[in-house]
């Protein structure tokens, strides 16, 4: 059964990589089918609105309830999660986006403006899955950059998605932290030289180097990443 993602957003061309490459193979293949949804399709008024004034005041606009309402139930079953990328949402995180690659449908609702009325998370709570995440602590114009990020993030892990499924091991057995550095052809580049442990063909201590190494960046970058942090 492939992972079935519906997108609804004002904007369908910001989708347009989910064309290419990876993403791209991974619908071709069939193991993942990904459709965009305009959400001005789902308004009735002659200026297709789909933003108000916000009640209480304060600045900026917000989305309208009924066209979400008319588009979300022209997809949903009750096998959905429906997705809701804000700023004040959980924060997304690989063991989600593990979560969501093994999931039957995602439904995204990418606001824009202040955001979507909250009406919207509070009608379908009840009835499927909804997930308000974030991707990180800054804020973007609108969803829709955070769910291209969350949907390839969770797609590449989609059982068949990734063709080396070697590099999915790498990464569920990496140590808490980040990654190592990565190094390839040529031996010198501008005079740097790789490093010679990775030329030995000693593969303890090249596994030891990359250790220390995750170890090092880890602390320099995301020592909240350390065990015990
Ligand atoms: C109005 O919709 C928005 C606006 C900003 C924003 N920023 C996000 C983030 O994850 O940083 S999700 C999101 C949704």
């Amino acid at each position: 059964m492939p992972l079935r993602i519906d997108v609804i957003t004002i904007f369908p061309d910001y989708f347009a990589p989910l064309q290419l490459s990876l993403m791209g193979k991974a619908q071709q293949s069939g193991l993942v089918t990904i459709a965009i949804h305009d959400l001005r399709e789902f308004t009735s008024d002659r200026h297709r609105s789909v933003d108000d004034t916000p009640y209480g005041g304060g600045a900026g606009m917000v989305m309208t309830p009924e066209p979400w309402g008319q588009a979300i139930d022209a997809v949903v079953t009750d096998q959905s999660t429906l997705i809701v990328p804000t700023p004040a949402g959980k924060l997304f995180s690989q063991p989600v986006a593990a979560e969501l690659a093994h999931s039957t449908h995602l439904i995204f609702a990418c606001g824009r403006y202040e955001g979507i009325d909250q009406r919207v998370v509070e009608y379908y709570r009840p009835r499927i899955d909804v997930r308000e995440l974030s991707i990180g602590d800054y804020v973007l114009a609108g969803g829709d950059v955070a769910t291209l990020a969350m949907i390839e993030a969770s797609v590449r892990l989609v059982p068949g998605v990734l063709g080396n499924p070697e590099s999915l091991v790498e990464e569920s057995h990496q140590l808490p932290g980040v990654e190592y550095p990565s190094y390839t052809k040529p031996p010198t580049w501008r005079g740097l030289d790789v490093p010679e442990v990775l030329l030995s063909g000693h593969h303890d201590q090249i596994a030891r180097w990359r250790a220390e190494q995750s170890t090092i960046r880890t602390t320099h970058n995301r020592p909240d990443l350390l065990p015990g942090s």
